[in-house]
């Protein structure tokens, strides 16, 4: 696994082996995970999988029940290690008569090298909500102070659960930006997320879980390349009712003047294709996105979790 090998990149936390129980519910089930400085791992799985379990073990905000969990060498619960994580969660509780300037230097206050608060709210792009009480701002502000907050320290390793929830497409580009720059400075990143395209976009490595497991990682590349499935478009005079018959047609669509077919066989489905209509255009072949290599493995995991526990 990447992560314990040769990688140059410094080893900022990493779980090894990790269990952890909620009551019954075994909400991780033997994880490894590792995070290195300058890259951003993706966290993604279906509802409950055990992300935010296993952040919380990173943070130190909960232990392993077995197995370890290791932030900058330290224990995740030592100070001296939490001192340099920022972390974004899905719902903060900030006190809403606080001026966001107020907000930004108290939390800055709290690090002993904190990053320049102009520099914070150019990379945030919150210039024009410094004098606002964060009460007062929209969801999607608060969520872009958040992110401010969340770097204010100068963070080696950002944990970011599901960051742009509620952003309109130009904030979340915005937010896209400044992330690829912590990034590039050298910042690891841990994003969880169930934008797909988020993940698409942003992310060097893909870890996929479900019920407490690492079902895969990789790149997004490598995490497409495991599902065989292809997609073809083309212009054709055949009948999408017929083409959806054919035993080389997995599903088929209209996708505007063309028919989006996937296959698994895509060469004996080409060849099919041009024998029946020679005069057949627009023709195009691609792998599957992310979207549905994660379906297909995240599915493949409940039919096998299913089969185990029958
Ligand atoms: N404090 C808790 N008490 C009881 N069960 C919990 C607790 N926290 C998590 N769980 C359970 O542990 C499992 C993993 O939950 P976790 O929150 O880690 O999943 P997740 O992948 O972050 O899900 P989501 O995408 O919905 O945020 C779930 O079955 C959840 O119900």
């Amino acid at each position: 696994m990447d992560g314990h090998g040769t990688d140059a990149r410094p080893l900022l936390a990493c779980l090894r082996g990790a269990h952890k129980r909620h009551g019954a519910i075994h909400a991780l089930q033997g994880l490894d995970l590792a995070l290195r400085g300058g890259e951003l791992l993706a966290l993604l799985g279906p509802n409950g999988a055990g992300k935010t379990t296993a952040i919380g073990l990173l943070l130190g905000l909960a232990r392993p029940d077995a197995g370890s969990a290791e932030l900058f060498g330290r224990d995740p619960q030592d100070i001296a290690a939490r001192r340099h994580v920022g972390v974004m969660l899905q719902e903060a509780a900030l006190p809403p008569t606080l001026k966001v300037r107020e907000l930004l230097r108290l939390t800055a206050s709290y690090y002993p090298a904190p990053r320049s608060i102009a520099d914070v709210v150019a990379l945030a792009g919150i210039e024009d909500l410094l004098a606002r009480p964060y009460g007062k701002l929209s969801g999607g502000q608060q969520r872009r102070v958040q992110f401010a907050l969340a770097i204010c320290g100068n963070p080696r390793l950002l944990f970011l659960d599901e960051p742009t929830v509620g952003l309109d497409i130009q904030a979340r580009q915005a937010l896209w930006a400044a992330i690829r720059a912590l990034v590039a400075d050298g910042c690891g990143v841990v994003l969880t997320t169930h934008y797909l395209e988020e993940a698409e976009a942003l992310a060097d490595r893909v870890c996929v879980l479900a019920h407490g497991r690492l079902l895969s990682e990789g790149s997004v590349q490598a995490l497409r390349a495991r599902v065989a499935r292809k997609r073809v478009w083309c212009a054709t005079t055949l009948p999408l009712a017929e083409l959806a018959a054919w035993p080389e047609v997995a599903e088929a669509a209209r996708d505007g003047e063309r028919l989006c077919l996937s296959s698994d066989a895509p060469e004996r489905l080409l060849r099919r294709l041009l024998a029946a209509d020679p005069a057949l255009s627009g023709l195009e072949v691609r792998a599957a996105g992310l979207a549905e290599a994660f379906t297909e493995l995240t599915g493949a995991a409940s039919a096998a979790q299913a089969a185990e526990a029958a």
